[in-house]
């Protein structure tokens, strides 16, 4: 990441903690936090899960990929993707971009394991419905590669507090000591 106000967008699956830890982490960077998925519900005025029923998952897909256009281009702190946000090609190229001008794409991984208890599986993530398990593990498959070709830190959350996981994210995109006393053999910073 260059200098100025850092940049950096938070990738990967339901339940890894995006928007959790991307509002820790931006109050530690002192610096604004935004998330498509709540751009998205601003512009449409209803949830997200409304969207998906009353419009259908096109329909979301392209005001997320307008969301993420704007927010990628003008919003200079932390910015939390939508889970599946990535898997769209224009966003693919808008990230690389992104990356290119200095900015971090931090991947959240995490577990079904821990992802499970965290996201609940209710009706609010429209994606899972169903088979809620099974439909996690499926986008996981299908998205993992993609989320780890994109980003440039890669910070496992499993077994760790958001906090904790929040301080390894700062370590890995700004290089600051991760403090909190948790195990850097978790985090695995990319190349
Ligand atoms: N490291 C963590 N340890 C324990 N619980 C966590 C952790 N990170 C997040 N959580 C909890 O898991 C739930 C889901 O977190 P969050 O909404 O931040 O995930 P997300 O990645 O933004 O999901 P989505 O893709 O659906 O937006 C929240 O209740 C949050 O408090
Ligand atoms: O994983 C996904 O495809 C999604 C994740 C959420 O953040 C929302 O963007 C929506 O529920 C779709
Ligand atoms: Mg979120």
């Amino acid at each position: 990441m260059t200098a100025g106000v850092p940049r950096v967008v938070l990738i990967g699956p339901p339940g890894s903690g995006k928007t959790t830890v991307g509002r820790l982490l931006a109050q530690r960077l002192g610096v604004a936090f935004r998330d498509t998925d709540a751009d998205v519900e601003e512009t449409a005025g209803k949830a997200v899960a409304e969207i998906f029923v009353v419009d259908g998952e096109p329909h979301f897909r392209q005001l997320e990929r307008e969301a993420v256009t704007t927010a990628l281009a003008s919003h200079p702190g932390v910015l939390a993707l939508g889970g599946g946000a990535v898997m769209d090609e224009h966003t693919q190229r808008a990230l690389e971009g992104y990356v290119a001008g200095g900015g971090a794409v931090v991947f959240l991984d995490v577990s079904l394991a821990h992802a499970a208890p965290r996201v609940g599986f209710n009706q609010s993530r429209p994606l899972l419905v169903g088979n809620p398990r099974a439909r996690w593990v499926e986008l996981m498959q299908l998205r993992r590669p993609t989320y780890e070709r994109l980003a440039t830190v890669h910070v496992v959350s499993d077994e760790r507090p958001p906090q904790e996981v929040a301080a390894q994210v700062h370590a890995g995109v700004v290089g600051a000591p991760a403090g909190g006393g948790e195990d850097p053999s978790a985090q695995e910073v990319q190349a």
